[in-house]
């Protein structure tokens, strides 16, 4: 489980008085997946780097199942806005990284891998270099590095931003087959409504200047392949929408 608690966090360029994010506190359940919405620049990286132990809060705190994050000792799968992979090294080496900085690359983990490409449309590319590859190559790789290494949490930016609309449908239907075996406890930053509706359990919508919590909504048409075209989910899109806006998104 993760709990984020009253957490309040500038960058050392603004003042105090104006943090970025303020009194920020959510929960998510062991195995759940949370999608994370608000209009851009209210602080929805900086929450989750927060999380992952990045940035230290100014205030508060944050802990994974009752203790305060320590990424030396739990996996924390982090996929960051602009996947984070190592230009000098291939697909496949970029794929076993963060297996190899734990010390845990076995045969399994080679014949994963491979599984793990085959599943993200990634075969025949394993010896490219990132500049190879286009950028929703690129983020299919920092995928497939994120569940290769069977984090404790996997914190996500924006994963599929860089795809076309049908890839990142396909896309998210490889997340949610990848987190039904696993069951992974995930946080996934978005600004696509349709996909905080179809991948998050919980939707927490933040609101901006400075970043807080306006609202957490249950929703229960999360994963439900069978309602992602029905009046029901695109009445909740539309209602979802309103209220970011009203919120004062620019979504
Ligand atoms: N390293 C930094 N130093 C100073 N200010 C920063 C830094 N990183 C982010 N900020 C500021 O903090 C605020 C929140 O940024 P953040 O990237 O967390 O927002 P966001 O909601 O993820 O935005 P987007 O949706 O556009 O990616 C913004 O005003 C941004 O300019």
């Amino acid at each position: 489980m993760i709990e984020a608690r009253h957490l309040t966090v500038g960058y050392s360029s603004r003042s105090r008085n104006n943090p970025v994010l303020c009194d920020v506190s959510l929960t998510v359940p062991q195995g759940a997946v949370c999608a994370v919405i608000g209009p851009s620049g209210c602080g929805k990286s900086t929450l989750l780097k927060v999380i992952a132990g990045l940035i230290h809060p100014d205030q508060g705190s944050v802990l994974l199942d009752g203790s305060p994050v320590n990424p030396k000792k739990r996996k924390i799968g982090f996929m960051p806005q602009n996947y984070g992979l190592l230009p000098w090294k291939t697909v496949r080496e970029n794929i076993l990284l963060g297996c190899r900085m734990k010390g845990e690359i076995t045969a399994a983990t080679r014949r994963e891998a491979e599984r793990l490409c085959q599943c993200l449309g990634l075969e025949g590319l394993e010896r490219r270099y990132p500049r190879e590859l286009s950028g929703g190559q690129q983020q299919r790789v920092a995928l497939a590095r994120s569940f290769l290494l069977r984090p404790d949490v996997l914190l996500m930016d924006e994963p599929f931003s860089a795809l076309d609309a049908i890839t990142r449908e396909e896309m998210q239907d490889v997340f949610l087959t990848l987190w039904k075996q696993r069951g992974t406890t995930t946080i996934l930053v978005t600004h696509y409504v349709e996909e905080a509706l179809y991948l998050g359990q919980t939707i927490v919508r933040m609101s901006a200047d400075p970043g807080t919590v306006a609202e957490v909504i249950p929703n229960p048409l999360a994963g439900r392949t069978e309602m992602r075209m029905s009046q029901e989910f695109f009445a909740r899109g539309r209602e979802l929408r309103e209220r970011i806006r009203a919120g004062g998104c620019h979504e």
